[in-house]
């Protein structure tokens, strides 16, 4: 269990030129170079991958990326490959963002095949899983959370995951100001911990890292954190400031 060294992950998204993203990795690198005890990364956007590559390589901040396709190469015209990924210097990758789910199509079965090519191609998928609002109202998040992770796991064994991180981000706490309270996140870490459990065995579920991601921020970070099944998070505004960052790094 105390193999699960934290992990405070940056999303991006679709903000930041090449020149503001280096110049946010920098002064993140600065702010967050004593860090040992906890991991960190930053997802940009493609088109800064390789230069923040440069600027991160070597430090203690990894690199992920924020979405790629599942097929090696090809005519695919606008998507990116894990091996491109991978010789940009990225270590991770988010598959099944909310964002990705709601406005581009991503369903189940496509971050099935891009978990499952993200694992055989080694680069360490960060699965993303949440319920909308009306789903928590309707008291559906469980079966919703059962769903995407049976869904997006299937066909995939214990000893196949033991790099999967997950990412549980209720879609009505994302960009909204509204953070789950500790006890919410808490109480679905907790479930899925035992899914996993049930689904893949004792040894993955107690491996297993899960994100809590939904406005978390420097000042909700600590009790988040405080909770036994949560490992980490996964920031998106908050990551866009390398001192508000690097607050939450410190949590
Ligand atoms: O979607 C998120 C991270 O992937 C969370 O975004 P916010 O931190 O902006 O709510």
């Amino acid at each position: 269990m105390d193999n699960r060294k934290p992990f405070i992950a940056g999303n991006w998204k679709m903000f930041k030129t090449g020149s503001e993203a280096i110049k946010t990795a920098e002064e993140l690198v600065k702010l967050v170079a004593d860090v040992t005890d906890t991991e960190v990364m930053i997802a940009p956007p493609f088109t800064a991958l390789s230069a923040v590559s440069d600027v991160v390589k070597e430090t203690n901040v990894s690199l992920g990326a924020q979405n790629f396709f599942w097929e090696n190469e090809g005519a695919y015209t606008g998507e990116i490959s894990s091996a491109m990924l991978l010789s940009a210097g990225c270590k991770y990758v988010i598959i099944g963002h909310s964002e990705r789910r709601q406005f581009f199509g991503e369903t189940d079965e496509t971050v099935n095949k891009k978990i499952k090519t993200a694992i055989s191609s080694k680069l360490l998928p960060i699965f993303c899983i949440g319920e909308s609002e009306k789903e928590r109202i309707s008291k559906d998040t469980f079966s919703i959370l059962d769903k995407q992770v049976s869904k997006g796991l299937k066909g995939l064994f214990s000893d196949e995951l033991q790099h999967l991180v997950i990412a549980y981000e209720p879609v009505w706490a994302i960009g909204t100001g509204k953070t789950a309270t500790r006890e919410q996140a808490q109480e679905v870490h907790l479930f899925l911990r035992s899914l996993i459990e049930k689904k893949f065995g004792n040894l993955l579920a107690k491996s297993l890292r899960i994100l809590y991601g939904g406005s978390v921020k420097p000042d909700n970070i600590a009790e988040l954190m405080a909770m036994p099944d949560v490992d980490g998070a996964l920031v998106g505004g908050a990551s866009l400031n390398a001192e508000t960052f690097g607050k939450i790094v410190h949590f």
